[in-house]
Parts: C-alpha cells; structure tokens; sequence
C-alpha cells in the first residue's frame, strides 16, 4: 500500500515542527525519515499514523491530504488506518510471555474479526520462526536481550497484519554491534515480507543501509527524497553533503563556471555567473587520493598529521599548507603500499568534488 503526503504542515504552539510537506511513500519499499534530533521525523511518522492531525492549513493556506493507496485517512482513527507500531523503548507487557506478547493483538480484537485460537496459534508460531525466535515462546521478556525484545517487538506488530510498519528509532537504545546485526536482519526481513515500511533514524549509516528510499529532513522540511545511492552520490544540498558522511569543506572562488582548489581547475557549469562568489568544495574522504611525489595530476600539498589504520578503511589526516585540516580514507592495501609517516609531505589530489554556492540564485 502506497502513502502519500501532500501540504502537511505542523505547529505546536508558535513552533512550526513540519512545513509544507508533500511526500509520496511508495508500496512494499523500506523508507527512512532521516535527520538531526528535532527535524520533524517522529512529527509526521505520528501523522502518518494518525497519532497527530496536521494543521488544517498551511501558511500559503494549502490543505493537507493523507492518502493510503488512493483512500483518503483523514477522518481513520490509529485503529482504522492499521498500522503496525515499534519504538525505541517499546514496552513489552512485562508479565506475559514472548508468546502471549505476539498474540496479543489479535486476542483483542473485536469479536466478529477474532481468529479461533488454532489460528492464533499458527499465526504466532509462524511469527516466532520469521524473528528467529522459535523455542523462545514461553519466556518472558526480563530473559531475553535487548535486540531479541525489538524483534518480539515487531513481531507483535506484524501480528494484526498490518497495511503499513512505523519504525520509530527502534534500535536506538541497543548497542552498536547489535544495532548492525539486528539492521542486516531487518533488511533481510523486509525482503521476505515487502511491507510498506518507514523508519525513523538519526544515523545516516542505518538509513543508507537498510532503506529503499531515503528522505533527508531538516528544520522542518524535506532536504531531499532519493535511493540511498542518490543522495550520497547526487546531495542536493550543502546540509546533505556534510549530514550524510564525512567529507571535507575547502572555500574557494567561482566565477564563469569555473573555480579552484589548489591547482586543479574544476568546471561547475551550473554557476556561470561572471561575478567572483565564494563557493565550497566539498569532497568525502574516499574521494582524495595520495601520492608520495607529485604525479603530474593537479594537486594540494600537505602534511601528514596522524594516521590510524585500526578500522576496515585507514584514516590519514593531513594539514595543507595554509592550514586547512583534510581527511583521506584509504584501503588497507593503498595505506601500506604508501607507509605513510607523520610529518611527511605528501601531495593529495581529488576524484571527484561537488561545488556549491551558499545562497544561489538564478
Ligand atoms: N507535542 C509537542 N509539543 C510541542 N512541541 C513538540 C511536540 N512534539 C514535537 N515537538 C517539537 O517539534 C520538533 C520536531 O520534533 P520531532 O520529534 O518530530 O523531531 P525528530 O526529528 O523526530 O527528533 P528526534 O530524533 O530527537 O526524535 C521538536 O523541536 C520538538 O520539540
């Protein structure tokens, strides 16, 4: 089922915590809300889920529209729209058993939708093996660590089969290898079960690696909707640029399409202004290279400040000549071949930079 959003806005108080939002959550895909504390992502995962009513005009006195499939669910309580719920701290009914908790849901539905309990049985077994769980049924949830409760926690979302799932943060408050475990296991999950899901988070890892479609919020609005690989690849933004990754800054002068970052002469048809502006550079630390001697490529002279080869990439931090920090990331295999020392001078050159004017306009 698809979800779309148009002219949603939201105020609390003098507070604008969403401003004309329109967003369309396409069928059966993982979509994350993704963005700094406080941009609005729980705001309108509550909106979607009718915990929360949009303002009933935006400031340009638009209305808002809530669409599930082509239904309109503005008047559909939480209960009608059915929606599956899992936060960050959700609370597990600490007294009944894994099982009981799954089953839960569906033993308080209304007599006339109820399922007979050999059904419910079926239903909870086959939930109990989808969260690797089975054999865990009759234990209650104090026996069972933090990521398996989260994953008896969506289980007992998916149990009322669900038209949608709203993820709320809900490995948060895990710790970090479990958290990648329990993403992995979540990604596989959605594969098999092509629920119209969303998920909030904060981290642009999580957000990257489980999702199907990416939406970057800021201050209240949406920054930019794309594939993981567009909005790392194409950032529409400078604030999507430096939310999504590392990445180096370097100010430099544009003028007639064109600006510089030490030698290297870079085209950026898209300002072809005549009058000097300042621009900056952004390039990710993947995106430098190194070479011991000058190679002949248009490059930046720097020194070696400190290394740290301990993770999956090797970290070097250098500083240019007019003192400008940069961080490169390099392969293990690149970082040994090179057994680069602090202090060295070495010459660093850019594969790919993406160049933005604050303030721009046509
Ligand atoms: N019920 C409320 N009353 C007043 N202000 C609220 C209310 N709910 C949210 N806000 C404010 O709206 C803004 C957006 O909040 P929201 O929870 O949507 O942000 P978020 O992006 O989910 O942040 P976080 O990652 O910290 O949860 C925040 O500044 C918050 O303080």
């Amino acid at each position: 089922m698809s979800i779309y959003l148009r002219n949603i806005s939201k105020t609390f108080g003098t507070y604008s915590a969403l401003r004309d939002v329109d967003l369309a959550i396409p069928s059966g895909k993982l979509t994350a809300l993704l963005g700094p504390s406080g941009s609005g992502k729980t705001t309108l995962l509550r909106i979607i889920a009718g915990l929360e009513t949009p303002d009933e005009r935006t400031a340009s006195g638009q209305t808002p529209k809530i669409l599930f499939s082509e239904e309109d669910v503005q008047s559909r309580s939480v209960g009608e729209r059915r929606v599956g719920f899992v936060f960050q701290h959700y609370a597990l009914f600490r007294h009944m058993s894994v099982y009981e908790n799954i089953a839960f849901g569906l033993r308080v539905k209304p007599r006339a939708e109820r399922h007979t309990s050999t059904e419910i049985h079926h239903r909870v077994t086959r939930l109990l093996k989808l969260i690797q769980l089975e054999g865990f049924g009759s234990r209650l949830p104090s026996q069972l660590s933090g990521g398996q409760r989260q994953r008896v926690a969506l289980a007992r979302a998916l149990a009322i089969e669900p038209k949608v799932l709203l993820l709320d943060e809900p490995f948060g408050a895990l710790d970090a290898k479990v958290r990648k475990g329990l993403r992995e296991w979540l990604r596989q999950l959605h594969s098999e079960i092509h629920l119209t899901s969303v998920l909030v988070t904060h981290d642009q890892e999580e957000a990257l690696e489980v999702a199907d479609q990416v939406v970057v919020m800021n201050q209240a609005r949406i920054e930019q909707v794309g594939t993981p690989t567009e909005v790392f690849q194409h950032p529409a933004s400078e604030f999507v640029m430096e939310f999504l990754g590392n990445v180096n800054v370097f100010q430099a002068r544009l003028s007639s399409g064109q600006t510089k970052l030490g030698e290297l002469t870079i085209d950026v048809p898209q300002y072809p202004h005549v009058q000097p502006r300042m621009a900056n550079l952004y390039v990710r630390p993947h995106e430098l290279e190194i070479a011991r001697i000058s190679n002949g490529k248009a490059s930046l002279s720097a020194q070696v400040s400190r290394v740290n080869a301990a993770g999956a990439v090797a970290r070097v931090g250098l500083r240019s000549g007019d003192g400008h920090d940069i961080l490169v990331d390099l392969t293990p295999q690149k970082f040994q071949e090179l057994n680069l020392l602090p202090g060295e001078t070495v010459f660093v050159s850019p594969k790919k930079v993406r160049v933005f004017v604050p303030d721009y306009q046509i």
